[in-house]
């Protein structure tokens, strides 16, 4: 699987508040590079500390890109992908809306209600890993149902867990001009950090964006 991680950042690192509020980051030009992104893509993925956070739906705005992907006889919308060893994913989150199909990635060890509860919401369920996600059998479960290329927009904890694992081919970052602060405040790269064996990235694009620069790094 190729895996395309893209999120926006301020000026100082951050992906949103200490609070885990969503902030406007990108600029209008920026939120259709994203759109054309996940376009491209067959899923995109978050966490679930993301679908806690910001409800967000991971679907299309832009009609011609559906037409576009309708035309090439994809579906209108790339699938959405959950990281949620748990299943804390509400029943009623925008992702499990029937606008485009959904996985749910969770662990071995999670309650069957639980799962049993976003099946009916209209999940489909992944199993992968004992009591937390184990992301490269995960992705080899998600190649066999179709997705070969998957953007990951977030947040911090999977992003680190995937530049950990190693899954991670192309890294965009757009970098905005505020300053969130807050040293709690989730960064692109959260989870436990590295101490020795940094991920090395090759600096392939730099562009001016509305009032940022997009970054983009192959792994
Ligand atoms: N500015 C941007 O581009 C974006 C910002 N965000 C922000 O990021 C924040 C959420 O980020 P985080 O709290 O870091 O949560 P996250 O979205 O990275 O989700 C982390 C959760 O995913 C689950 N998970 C399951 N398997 C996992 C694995 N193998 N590795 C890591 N996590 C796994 C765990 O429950 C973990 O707590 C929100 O405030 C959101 O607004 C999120 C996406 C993009
Ligand atoms: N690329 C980007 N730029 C920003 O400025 C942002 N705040 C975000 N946030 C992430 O976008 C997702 C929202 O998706 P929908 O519009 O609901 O489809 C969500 O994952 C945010 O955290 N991204």
């Amino acid at each position: 699987m190729y895996v395309v991680v893209n999120a926006a950042m301020s000026a100082d690192g951050k992906l949103s508040t200490r609070e885990r509020r969503q902030i406007r980051i990108s600029g209008p030009e920026d939120f259709e590079r994203v759109d054309r992104l996940r376009a491209e893509s067959d899923a995109v993925m978050v966490g679930v500390g993301t679908v806690l956070a910001d409800d967000p739906s991971l679907t299309l705005d832009d009609r011609d890109l559906v037409a576009e992907r309708e035309a090439m006889g994809r579906d209108p919308h790339p699938a959405r992908v959950v990281a949620d060893s748990h299943a804390r994913t509400p029943p009623d989150a925008s992702i499990l809306d029937d606008t485009a199909k959904s996985f749910v990635l969770v662990a071995e060890e999670e309650p069957t209600e639980h799962v049993q509860s976003l099946a009916t919401a209209g999940a489909e369920m992944v199993v992968a890993g004992e009591n937390r996600v184990e992301l490269p059998e995960a992705f080899e479960k998600l190649e066999n149902r179709g997705v070969e290329r998957l953007m990951v927009e977030g947040g911090g904890e999977l992003i680190f867990s995937l530049f950990e694992a190693d899954l991670v081919d192309e890294l965009h970052t757009f970098v905005g001009p505020k300053v969130i602060g807050g040293r709690d405040a989730p960064t692109l790269a959260d989870g436990e950090g590295f101490v020795v064996d940094f991920p090395e990235l090759d600096l392939v694009n730099v562009e001016r964006i509305d009032d940022g620069v997009l970054l983009s790094y192959d792994v």
